[in-house]
């Protein structure tokens, strides 16, 4: 589970995030949208103990995120656009030296296992991570929380530039994980995929979240049309 009360963080004077309030249940996908520098990847970093809150906490289940902690470590996982893994070393090769960074220790066979669960290629296993594809890479990120046994799954808009294929095979991947009960917190601007993997969609703009929304209760184009209109419309004063 995730929860924020009242997070919120400055740059001397300026608010990235403006007292968020969220809570993400265990098995929910909750995706965020928003403008270029609405705070959404601040959200996610604060969330993951990457930056220090102004004011406000952050939660994974019962723990108060404090950055650097371990024990909030050992329990995501993250995905980037870009998943950063060793080139020369092969999928399996980076999957073992980062479970173990987080204290985990399997086998070859056990580490193939999480692989192939992540729908990685059988035949990809053993290849350098240099000829892997984006999507590649990703699947990697994905067997990497399962290895950890992560709680929470946080991404910064995974699936831009993935093909649609690519995208829709990472979606039912997600959505894997959700019925294993982590709690996903995905950012992206694809209202497509965001309609389509979330049970929550919420729209951030100036730092504040201004919109959440069922995601099975609007169609592609309802989502798109309260997305522009709410991007569009003046921000209210708080308490106006
Ligand atoms: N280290 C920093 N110092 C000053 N301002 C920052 C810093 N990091 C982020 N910001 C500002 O905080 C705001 C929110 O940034 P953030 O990266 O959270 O936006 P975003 O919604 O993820 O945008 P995008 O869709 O472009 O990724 C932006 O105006 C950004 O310039």
């Amino acid at each position: 589970m995730l929860r924020a009360l009242q997070l919120t963080k400055h740059y001397g004077n300026f608010t990235a995030l403006d007292h968020l309030d969220l809570e993400v249940e265990n098995g929910e996908i909750f995706c965020l949208l928003g403008a270029n520098g609405a705070g959404k990847t601040t959200t996610i970093n604060l969330f993951m103990g990457f930056i220090e809150a102004s004011a406000g906490q952050a939660y994974i289940d019962e723990l108060v995120v404090r950055p650097g902690d371990a024990k909030i470590k050992q329990r995501i996982g993250y995905i980037p656009e870009n998943v950063m893994l060793y080139p020369e070393l092969s999928g399996l090769q980076n999957l073992a030296y980062l479970s173990q960074l987080s204290g985990k220790k399997y086998n070859k066979t056990q580490l193939s296992n999480f692989l192939q669960q992540a729908s990685l290629q059988a035949e990809a296993i053993h290849q350098p991570v240099a000829q892997y594809s984006k999507g590649m890479r990703q699947k990697v990120g994905i067997a990497l929380a399962l290895a950890k046994k992560a709680s929470a799954l946080f991404l910064d808009e995974p699936t831009s530039g993935l093909d649609p294929l690519a995208s829709n095979e990472f979606s039912n991947l997600l959505q894997q994980l959700s019925q294993r009960g982590v709690s996903i917190l995905m950012v992206t601007h694809d209202l497509f995929r965001a309609k389509e993997v979330a049970n929550r969609v919420g729209i951030m703009k100036a730092g504040q979240l201004v919109e959440v929304l069922d995601a099975n209760a609007v169609s592609h184009s309802e989502l798109e049309r309260i997305y522009v209109e709410t991007i569009s419309a003046p921000l209210l004063a708080v308490g106006a």
